[in-house]
């Protein structure tokens, strides 16, 4: 099972996801209404803090062209999209593409199936970044392909447990639910509490 966290600002947060040990740290830019917004200066702190076992993923909203070879030469690992990708992305990208659905649009699932730019997706609610859940029986009628599922939208570690039961997916990914309580940055317990939920279930759904 993987484990993304997402929504990551400062290089001390950088630190307690390697601490974790989680797969994936994703930080969103160019997207100036998300509380989680930083600029590509900041981004490249917090990819110096990173352990190179965790992979960096830039969270973006219907990006230009421009914007995705600002964040290949900050040096990403991935970029997850949400909405539009540009016309002629294939000429630009060098690296892999997660692409991320936000409930309504989940239709749209088949016109990136078959996408060789795109390496997985993460099915998302209907707001990303707003800490609910959505009804995970949708993703029933998605038909699963090699490419990596992440399971996003309201988790948190008392209810990832049984979000991996139900619907199976390659990797989870969580911003809200480890917050602190205030909603202000990354909290180190709730990331750790997380990080053994998902470890829990996906060593007891293998057995
Ligand atoms: O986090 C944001 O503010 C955000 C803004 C715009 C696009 C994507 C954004 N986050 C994407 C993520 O991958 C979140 O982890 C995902 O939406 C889950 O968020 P949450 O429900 O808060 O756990």
């Amino acid at each position: 099972m993987k484990i993304k966290i997402c929504g990551l600002m400062t290089p001390q947060e950088a630190q307690y996801v390697n601490e974790n040990h989680v797969d994936f740290a994703g930080m969103v830019l160019f997207f100036p209404k998300s509380k989680r917004n930083i600029t590509l200066e900041q981004a490249g702190l917090v990819l110096d803090s990173l352990s190179s076992t965790v992979k960096s993923v830039a969270v973006v909203v219907s990006p230009t062209l421009e914007q995705i070879k600002d964040i290949q030469k900050t040096g990403f690992d991935y970029i997850q999209i949400h909405g539009r990708l540009p016309d002629r992305i294939a000429d630009v990208i060098t690296i892999p593409v997660l692409k991320a659905f936000n409930v309504s649009d989940l239709g749209q699932y088949e016109t990136y199936h078959n996408d060789p730019v795109i390496a997985g997706y993460v099915f998302d609610a209907q707001e990303a970044g707003s800490g609910k859940t959505f009804d995970w029986s949708l993703i029933d009628q998605i038909p699963r392909d090699e490419k990596l599922l992440i399971l996003a939208g309201g988790l948190c570690p008392e209810n990832v447990a049984e979000a991996v039961k139900r619907v199976h997916p390659d990797g989870v990914d969580v911003s809200s639910g480890v917050e602190n309580d205030n909603g202000i940055g990354k909290n180190l317990d709730k990331i750790r509490a997380f990080a053994e939920a998902c470890r829990n279930v996906s060593g007891a759904e293998q057995k």
